[in-house]
Formats: C-alpha cells, sequence, structure tokens
C-alpha cells in the first residue's frame, strides 16, 4: 500500500476547540511508523495551514462559513494532488466538514466513487435543515447530486460542484439521526445500517450487504470518511458529539479489515478526535489508539498477525 497523509488541524465546522489537535495526536502515536512496519510505502504531506478569516459573520444559521469554504477547498486540492501522486489518500481532521473537501478533491481526480460513511451521525443536514449551524452536521448535503438545488450560495463555497450519486452512499453507525436527516435519507432512498442493523444483522453480515450494495453495479474506488464518534464512547470518549451503543472496538476493527479486503479503498478519512473531550489522559489516549488501529487495519493490518 502507498499511503499519503494530509493533516488538517481544523475546527470550525463545530463549536468545540480542540479537534484542530487530533492530526498530530494521530501522529504522535505512530502511525507513520506503524505503517511502514507493516510494510506500507508513506509520505506524510504534513498539515495544512488554515489563515484566519476576520468577520466570518453566520450566513443564515451557518457558522463561520467562509472558514469552512476555504479550509475545504484548500483541502481538495492538496488530496487531489495526493491522489494523482498515486497513494491512498489518509485525511486525519479536524472535524467532519472537512469530508467536504476531502470527497471533492478525491472525485476530482477518480470520478465515481463509493462512500462508506461510518458515523453515529448522518451528518446529511442542508443549510436549511440544519438545527444547529455547525456545518460538520452537513457536509454530504453539499455533496449529492440530488440535494443541490437544496442548497443556496454560501461565500467560498462557490467552487463545490456535488460528485456523489445517494445510491452511492452506504451509511453505518447510525443512532442520532435529525428528524428532517431521517426524511431525507428516506426520500433518497440510501442504504443505511444503523446500530439496530449492526445488532441484528452482526457486522459481518452488514459488511457483505455493505459490499453488495457498493458494487450491485460497476465497482468503484471506495471513500470511507470514519467519524471516531461511530464507535462507542466507551472506546472512544474524546470527541465532540458522543452518542451511547455505538460500535466496539473489535467491530470498527473488522469494518477497517473488510474495506481493505474489497483492494478498492482510495481514501480515509478519519475525523473528530477531540484531546479536550476527554477527561483523562487514559480516554485521550483510548481515542487516539483507536484511530490509528482503524487506519492500520485500512492498510492491511490483520489480527491474527
Ligand atoms: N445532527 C447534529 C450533530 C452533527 C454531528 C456531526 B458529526 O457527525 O460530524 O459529529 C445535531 C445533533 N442533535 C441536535 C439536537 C439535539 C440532539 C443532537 C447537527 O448539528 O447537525
Ligand atoms: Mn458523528
Ligand atoms: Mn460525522
Ligand atoms: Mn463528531
Amino acid at each position: 500500500h502507498c499511503v499519503g497523509i494530509i493533516g488538517a488541524p481544523f475546527s470550525k465546522g463545530q463549536q468545540r476547540d480542540g479537534v484542530q489537535r487530533g492530526a498530530d495526536l494521530i501522529r504522535a502515536a505512530g502511525l507513520v511508523q506503524k505503517l511502514k512496519g507493516q510494510g506500507c510505502v508513506v509520505k506524510d504531506y504534513g498539515n495544512l495551514t488554515f489563515e484566519d478569516i476576520p468577520n466570518d459573520e453566520p450566513v443564515g444559521r451557518l457558522k463561520t462559513p467562509r472558514a469552512v469554504g476555504r479550509a475545504n477547498e484548500l483541502l481538495a486540492g492538496a488530496v487531489q494532488k495526493i491522489k494523482s501522486d498515486g497513494n491512498t489518500c489518509v485525511m486525519l481532521g479536524g472535524d467532519h466538514s472537512l469530508a467536504i473537501g476531502s470527497i471533492s478533491g478525491h472525485a476530482a481526480s477518480r470520478h465515481e466513487l463509493s462512500v462508506l460513511w461510518v458515523d453515529a451521525h448522518a451528518d446529511i443536514n442542508t443549510p436549511l435543515t440544519t438545527p444547529t449551524g455547525n456545518i460538520h452536521g452537513q457536509p454530504l448535503s453539499y455533496l449529492i447530486h440530488e440535494l443541490h438545488s437544496k442548497i443556496p450560495i454560501i461565500p467560498n463555497f462557490s467552487w463545490i460542484k456535488p460528485c456523489v450519486a445517494a445510491k452511492d452512499i452506504v451509511y453505518i453507525g447510525l443512532r442520532d439521526v435529525d428528524p428532517e436527516e431521517h426524511y431525507i435519507l428516506k426520500h433518497l432512498g440510501i442504504k443505511t445500517f444503523s446500530m439496530t442493523e449492526v445488532d441484528r444483522l452482526g457486522i459481518a453480515k452488514v459488511m457483505e450487504q455493505t459490499c453488495d450494495h457498493m458494487f450491485s453495479k460497476v465497482k468503484k474506488p471506495i471513500h470511507l470518511s470514519f467519524d471516531i464518534d461511530a464507535l462507542d464512547p466507551s472506546v472512544s470518549p474524546a470527541t465532540g458529539t458522543p452518542a451511547a451503543g455505538g460500535l466496539t472496538y473489535r467491530e470498527g476493527i473488522y469494518i477497517t479489515e473488510h474495506i481493505c479486503q474489497t483492494g478498492l479503498l482510495s481514501a480515509v478519512d478519519m475525523v473528530e478526535v477531540n484531546p479536550k473531550q476527554g477527561k483523562t489522559e487514559e480516554e485521550i489516549k483510548s481515542t487516539v489508539n483507536a484511530a490509528v488501529d482503524l487506519l492500520l487495519g485500512c492498510f492491511g493490518r490483520v489480527r491474527e498477525g
């Protein structure tokens, strides 16, 4: 595996300070060395630098939209470069609004994508449905062809072109979905495996049916967008929007092992690690170590050794 890593120390898709430190914490836990130790060729492209944008007043309910739009424009360019260099891209967040840039940049180089969204949340609110105005709860709405007509003009967002079809998205881990999001998921017929399905089917069947869905027509490169809050808070407490009843550590690892086995993983996001949301050093370590182990699972680490 040839892996290109980009850090995006960005937090303005939400309101809690600290998530911008996720990338460097994951690096400090040895991600690069451990990937190399399992035979990967790794290039670390470093961290993006996000200039402060003054007077970034709300637009409608949207908070700090100009910063979010600009940060994602920069990220999209970086991801496109990493892909053109022939790597599988690893984007280390930062909050989940960064999926706008990560998926946009990926799609710019690989056109048709399958998106696997592993998250407690659907992150598909539009600017008009969002209950909080936090753009980390909205990234998919800017990217899906079928929602394009629902997106108003937003400063620094004009570069974004929808690039994913609703049929090419699969969710795993949902358990905290807003009513408006639920309507959108149903209306668009998006494939979802909530925690109910994880409990009913077991993670092996969930992954089997996820792949059946993604490969039902043509096999496309996979973009895995992993929000660490998909895992149960007992495993990953240091995150901004924890929700009870999440994936076990083992279920998370099984997801990444299975996706690795497809040979189609083309980009992965690891977002929402927030050290300031951990009550103890232990909680922070547990969260960061889970993020590292999930990424190692994406790139060939198997538990049987
Ligand atoms: N759906 C929420 C949470 C988004 C989480 C973003 B992620 O997944 O990147 O962490 C709102 C959640 N909801 C608001 C009302 C009270 C209950 C929680 C939103 O703000 O849109
Ligand atoms: Mn989430
Ligand atoms: Mn998310
Ligand atoms: Mn989150």
